[in-house]
C-alpha cells in the first residue's frame, strides 16, 4: 500500500455525503486512476436520514492505479442501521443474517449485485458493509431458511455470479442498537458533570499567559506521534508500556512552567505541594485529532492530574466501564447516548467542554475508575452549538511519579493491585 488518507466530514443527511462524494470522484478523476469506483449510491445505499458522521477512507496502491472509497465507521453507530455480531448461540445456529466475505464493492461488486445474486434463496431485506474493507459484506434477509440456503449453496464455492470469486459466509447476528441520543449532553462545569474528583477551572490563565507558554514550547524539539506532537519533561512517557521510567529523570520541570506549577499549588482545597509535580506532557492536537480512551496508568502517576487547555477548544468525554479490568489501552468508538455499549463492554458516558485558557484536575475516582477521550472531531457539538476545534488545541498536563505501588480504592482498574 502506498498511501492512505482518512478523510472525516460531519454531514447531516444522506444527500450531503452522495454530493461530497461526488466531489471527491472528480478530485480522483484528476488523478487519473485506472478504475475509480464509488460503491454508494443514494438511491439504494441503506442510509437513514438523520445528522450522521461519516468516515471516508481513501486508499490508494503504489502504482496509483487503484482507488477504493469506502464509508466506514458510521454504519455500525447510526441509527437505524444495524449493528452485526458473531451470534451468541450455539457454533452454526442458523440466523436470518450472514457475514460473507470475499465480495463487495472494494473488488467491483455492488451491493445491488450482492442482492440480487443472494435473492435467488430468498427475500433480502438489506445488504451492508460488515467493515471497512469493502470486501465483507452483511447480507440479510427476512427468514433463517433463506440464510440457511445461501450459506449451502454458497460457502466455500466458486460464485460464477459474483466474477467467480470463492466466498466464505457464516452466521451473523443483529446486536441490539444503543439507544441514540444525539442530543447527548456536554457539560460547562464540573459540578454539572457530577463525577466525584473531577474539577474544571475556567481562566486559569491569561490570555498573555497562554501565549508565553505556546510561544516557550513552540521552539523546543517535539517528537512526532502517528497523529500529533508531543513533548514530555521530567520523565520520558512511553506510549508502547503507558509508562514512564521512574529511573531515567529527564531533569527539572523548565522555568517556564513554575509560575503554573505553583497556581496549581496554591489550589486550597487540593492536597499538593509545588514541588511534588515532577512530569509534564505537551501535547499538540491538530484539528480533527483526539486521544483513545485511557486511563493514565496508575502505577506510573499519583492521585492528582492536571491539564491545561490551550489555543483551542475541545470536548472530553468520560467513561466508565461497567465490567472493566485494567487495559493498557482501551478500544474506542463514539457512540451518542449516555450508555452505550461496544462489543462485550457497556460503560456509562459524560461529556465536559474544555476552553482555552482553562485546568481540568482528575483525581479520585474520576482520575482512577474513569476512562477519559477526546473525540477526534474537528467540531464539537456543546449542546446543541457547533463549536470548532480551531487549528490546533495544545495541552499541557503535570504530573507526579509514582515511586511506591498505587494503593488505590479501585484495584479493578489498577495494574499495581492486579
Ligand atoms: O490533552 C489533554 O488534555 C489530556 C492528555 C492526556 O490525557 C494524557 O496525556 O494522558
Ligand atoms: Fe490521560
Amino acid at each position: 500500500m502506498g498511501r492512505a488518507a482518512c478523510l472525516s466530514c460531519r454531514l447531516s443527511s444522506p444527500n450531503q455525503v452522495f454530493s461530497w462524494l461526488a466531489k471527491l470522484k472528480s478530485k480522483i478523476k484528476s488523478v487519473k486512476p485506472q478504475n475509480p469506483r464509488i460503491f454508494s449510491e443514494p438511491e439504494n445505499h441503506p442510509i437513514p436520514s438523520g445528522p450522521l458522521r461519516f468516515d471516508i477512507l481513501v486508499l490508494s496502491l503504489k502504482s496509483g492505479q487503484a482507488i477504493t472509497i469506502c464509508l466506514s465507521g458510521a454504519q455500525s453507530i447510526i441509527m437505524g442501521v444495524p449493528r452485526f455480531v458473531r451470534p451468541k448461540g450455539r457454533k452454526n445456529e442458523s440466523t436470518p443474517s450472514l457475514y460473507v466475505a470475499n465480495c463487495g464493492p472494494a473488488v467491483g461488486i455492488s451491493f445491488d449485485t450482492i442482492a440480487m445474486v443472494f435473492g435467488s434463496f430468498g427475500e433480502v431485506k438489506g445488504v451492508y458493509p460488515a467493515d471497512e474493507t469493502g470486501a465483507r459484506v452483511i447480507v440479510s434477509y427476512f427468514d433463517q431458511c433463506s440464510a440457511q440456503r445461501a450459506l449451502e449453496a454458497l460457502d466455500g464455492h466458486l460464485c460464477p455470479d459474483l466474477q467467480g470469486r470463492r466466498l466464505h459466509l457464516r452466521y451473523s447476528a443483529t446486536q441490539e442498537p444503543c439507544q441514540v441520543n444525539n442530543s447527548f449532553p456536554v457539560s460547562l462545569l464540573a459540578t454539572e458533570l457530577g463525577i466525584p474528583g473531577i474539577q474544571l477551572w475556567l481562566d486559569f490563565l491569561s490570555p498573555k499567559e497562554e501565549q508565553e507558554l505556546l510561544a516557550a514550547v513552540e521552539c523546543r524539539p517535539w517528537k512526532t506521534l502517528s497523529k500529533r506532537r508531543v513533548q514530555h519533561y521530567g520523565y520520558e512517557f512511553h506510549y508502547e508500556t503507558r509508562n514512564i521510567n521512574p529511573r531515567d529523570h529527564l531533569g527539572e520541570l523548565p522555568p517556564f512552567v513554575m509560575p503554573m506549577v505553583r497556581r496549581i499549588a496554591s489550589i486550597s482545597n487540593l492536597d499538593i505541594a509545588s514541588t511534588s509535580l515532577d512530569q509534564l506532557t505537551v501535547n499538540e492536537y491538530p484539528p480533527g485529532v483526539g486521544l483513545s480512551p485511557h486511563i493514565d496508568t496508575h502505577s506510573a502517576f499519583e492521585g492528582f492530574i492536571f491539564s491545561l487547555s490551550l489555543a483551542g477548544p475541545c470536548i472530553m468525554e468520560f467513561r466508565k466501564y461497567t465490567n472493566a479490568v485494567w487495559l493498557p489501552k482501551a478500544a474506542s468508538s463514539i457512540n451518542a447516548n449516555t450508555e452505550c455499549s461496544e462489543g462485550c463492554s457497556s460503560f456509562v458516558r459524560k461529556a465536559i467542554y474544555l476552553p482555552p485558557r482553562s485546568l481540568l484536575i482528575l483525581s479520585g475516582e474520576g482520575r482512577y475508575a474513569w476512562h477519559h477521550y477526546i473525540p477526534h472531531h474537528k467540531v464539537d457539538i456543546v449542546n446543541g452549538n457547533e463549536i470548532r476545534r480551531g487549528s490546533r488545541r495544545v495541552s499541557f498536563t503535570f504530573r507526579k511519579a509514582r515511586t511506591i505501588p498505587c494503593k488505590c480504592d479501585y484495584p479493578q482498574y489498577c495494574d499495581s493491585q492486579r
